[in-house]
């Protein structure tokens, strides 16, 4: 695909809302629309850096492994608070191999060779500047590094969960599970993991 018409865009005035555990920043800027005018707006963006997020999966016990922990801001929305997810942090400069594997093996215990990144996607490209890096790495029974959990000082208390793969694609059509990253990466295995037995 190609498309003729490009972004321009001219940085007009950027000022900090926000610096505390991360940023947000209020930006008025001028962009050329389609037609040649120049228009000028304000938009706000929430910069947490990127992250990462690996699906666990194996093909002979037709499971996957996920995380269950307390998200104030799902809480605040009237969630539950206790989201299901799939192992995720954010990058901190490393690189999305890098990170994921360490991250993933904080926070569910399992040691994991090698990762397949999918695809990367913009989770809500509205306001959050966040790229999110997507993977998925097989994981074997074997000895457990530790029993996951996550980084107590830090604050989290993560529940690991190995779950049978058509259990975890019913909890999407009934509303366990309603995080974004987990949802894709649990498609991504339906058409490309465990394909076989699907109808
Ligand atoms: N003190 C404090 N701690 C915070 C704040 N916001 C987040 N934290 C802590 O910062 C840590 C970040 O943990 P990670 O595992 O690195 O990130 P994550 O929150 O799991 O993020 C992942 O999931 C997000 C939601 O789907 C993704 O947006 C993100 O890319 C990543 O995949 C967590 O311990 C979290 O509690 C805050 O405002 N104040
Ligand atoms: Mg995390």
């Amino acid at each position: 695909m190609s498309f003729p018409y490009q972004p321009e865009v001219r940085v007009l005035d950027v000022r900090t809302l926000s610096d505390d555990w991360y940023l947000l920043k209020k930006t008025r800027f001028a962009l050329r629309r389609r037609n040649g005018v120049w228009q000028e707006m304000t938009r706000e963006t929430y910069d947490r850096g990127d992250g990462a997020t690996v699906l666990l999966y194996n093909r002979e016990r037709r499971s996957v492994v996920l995380t269950r922990q307390f998200r104030y801001p799902a809480y605040v929305n009237g969630h539950s608070g206790m989201l299901i997810e799939a192992a995720a942090g954010l990058l901190d400069q490393a690189s999305p191999e890098e990170r994921i594997r360490a991250e993933a093996e904080e926070e569910t215990g399992f040691r994991i060779g090698e990762v397949t990144r999918v695809f990367e996607a913009f989770m809500s490209p509205g306001s959050v500047t966040e790229r999110l890096y997507f993977f998925v790495a097989p994981y074997e029974l074997g000895p457990r590094a530790h029993q996951g959990g996550g980084n107590i000082d830090e604050g989290e208390d993560i529940e690991v969960l190995e779950l049978p793969f058509e259990e975890a694609c019913k909890a999407i059509e009934n509303g366990l599970i309603q995080d974004g990253k987990t949802i894709m990466l649990l498609q991504y295995a339906a058409l490309h993991l465990f394909a076989e037995r699907q109808a």
